[in-house]
């Protein structure tokens, strides 16, 4: 048993120093902490509990929605709606943003989620998670509009994600480095395990689906090409490769012992109109926030992802990120290109 520091006691003891800090942010966090807790308990029973499968319905995004989907956002929506710390929230399960309802006080945060992410791995029980981002009002606090969303990732107020693996862990990051948190379930709270963590600037693993591979541009073929090559080839060193299919998973490996993730832009995500597969403002801002406050590296492929300007609520965006000598070297190749 842990009788370490509580993620509670911890934001509250980051917040002391804040000036003028009133409170509202750190019962927010709480709040998406109770959240989390729910989910992990319902991600736990599974099938016990009736809620693997599909939900027979479809995101506006036209992917279908299983039954955790649905049931996640409904959590984090009831669980952040009445407090008074936000004026909408905005997710990717939901077509359109969330004002906070006439019946509750509004307050000047906003709060972005992918509720479930990984939600594909859910029937074969393996890892998912939960993605969310924090950002300040930049209108009217009273008539919240999608506007208010659109912000460049550089603005987040905090970030952080829940993994629902062999453990529950939260990490969270206020802009003051990276901590992670290990549920205790005994006792309900998660406890700090992992403070500071860091991710190492080289690696010799990387992550992407190489199902893709033919849709990929030249630079991206030619760092996955020269990774495979190994000790012949011009890295003169050989690399290991995982996918797990969940992005919440593949980014906590990669804060635990380096690594890359890619998700990058393709040909055939371009036929469809779409900048990527992954959300900007749901999955790439704030994992991007994450990474960059634990030292390493999240770029399109062209430009930082933290700098991207939203042009809407549902964006995707191609993913690199991790280890931040290798983002640097895929950086260069899409320059070179
Ligand atoms: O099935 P693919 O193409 O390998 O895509 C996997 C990627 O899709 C995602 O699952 C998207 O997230 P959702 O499950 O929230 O839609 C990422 O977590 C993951 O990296
Ligand atoms: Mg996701
Ligand atoms: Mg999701």
């Amino acid at each position: 048993m842990h009788n370490g520091t509580t993620i509670t006691q911890f934001i509250i003891e980051e917040q002391r120093h804040i000036a003028g800090a009133t409170g509202d942010f750190t019962s927010l966090l709480n709040d998406v902490v109770t959240a989390c807790k729910v989910l992990s308990n319902m991600v736990n029973h599974g099938a016990l509990v009736g809620v693997l499968g599909s939900a027979g319905t479809e995101n506006v995004q036209g992917e279908t929605q299983k039954k955790l989907d649905v049931l996640s956002n409904e959590v984090f929506i009831q669980s952040n709606e009445w407090a008074g710390h936000l004026a909408a929230m905005a997710s990717e399960e939901m077509d359109e943003i969330y004002p906070i309802p006439a019946k509750y006080p509004r307050g000047k945060y906003l709060l972005t989620f992918d509720p479930l992410d990984g939600s594909s791995n859910i029937d074969v029980n393996v890892s998912v998670g939960t993605i969310f981002s924090i950002l300040r009002v930049s209108g009217g606090v009273e008539e919240p509009t999608e506007r208010d969303f659109l912000q460049a990732g550089v603005q987040q107020v905090a970030a952080g994600y829940a993994l629902y693996g062999p453990s529950t862990m939260m990490v969270l990051t206020t802009g003051n480095g990276v901590n992670g948190f290990t549920l205790d379930q005994n006792i309900g709270e998660f406890i700090l395990t992992h403070p500071n963590m860091t991710i190492p600037a080289d690696t010799r693993e990387f992550a992407i689906n190489v199902s893709n591979m033919r849709f990929w541009e030249e630079p991206v073929k030619r760092y996955v090409q020269e990774c495979l090559d190994g000790e012949e080839g011009p890295r003169g060193e050989d690399f290991n490769m995982r996918w797990i299919a969940s992005m919440v998973a593949e980014v906590h490996r990669i804060l635990t012992r380096g690594g890359v993730f890619m998700y990058p832009f393709d040909s055939k995500m371009q036929a469809k109109g779409q900048g990527g597969k992954l959300r900007l403002l749901y999955e790439a801002n704030p994992m991007s926030m994450i990474v960059e406050q634990a030292g390493g590296g999240a770029i399109t492929g062209r430009e930082r992802i933290l700098d991207v300007q939203p042009e809407s609520l549902h964006q995707r965006v191609p993913v690199i990120l991790g280890s931040k000598n290798e983002v640097e070297r895929i950086l260069g190749y899409h320059e070179q290109a």
